[in-house]
């Protein structure tokens, strides 16, 4: 798992939650820029997502653990990524894997009425490869 590597977002939230995750997933990246990464391979992605907010629901969460979870993990495990819509008019890089996933946590916190955010999304793709996505004000808008 991720536990010895969490890079620190900045904020000033009362709470913050992470939750890690991994998936097993194929892909392949149609550029002739990517060298091997053309032809259909596999990965254990290694995910951890951090989210912040000053209010907690009646239960006492930011939100469930396992929302994050379902939301993610049930969406990419065993598939191929190229196969889905988010990626019909993009390659799933880890960048764009890691944007992908900030928008669908971020759907899913909006409709919560003690409304967190999602300050980080990482995506580890190899164990020498990953990406940090961190939103910008825009990308909440
Ligand atoms: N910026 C990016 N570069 C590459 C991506 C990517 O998503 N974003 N993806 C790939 C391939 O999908 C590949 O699976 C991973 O590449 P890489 O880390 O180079 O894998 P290796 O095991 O060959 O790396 P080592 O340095 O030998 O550990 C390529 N690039
Ligand atoms: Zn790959």
């Amino acid at each position: 798992m991720m536990q010895q590597f969490y890079p620190q977002v900045p904020h000033t939230f009362r709470f913050e939650l992470n939750k890690d995750m991994h998936f097993s997933a194929a892909h392949f990246i149609p550029s002739k820029d990517a060298g091997k990464c053309q032809q259909m391979h596999g990965h254990t992605y290694f995910v951890n997502v951090t989210i912040a907010g000053n209010g907690l629901d009646p239960t006492g969460f930011l939100i469930d653990f396992k929302e994050i979870k379902n939301l993610v993990h049930k969406k990419y495990d065993h598939t191929v990524l190229n196969d889905h819509p988010e990626f019909k008019d993009m390659f799933p890089t880890t960048e764009l894997l890691a944007q992908q996933i900030w928008q669908s946590v971020q759907e899913l916190l909006n409709n919560r009425t003690n409304h967190p955010s999602c300050l980080q999304i990482i995506v580890r793709e190899t164990p020498t490869s990953y990406v940090v996505f961190r939103p910008t004000e825009e990308d909440f808008r």
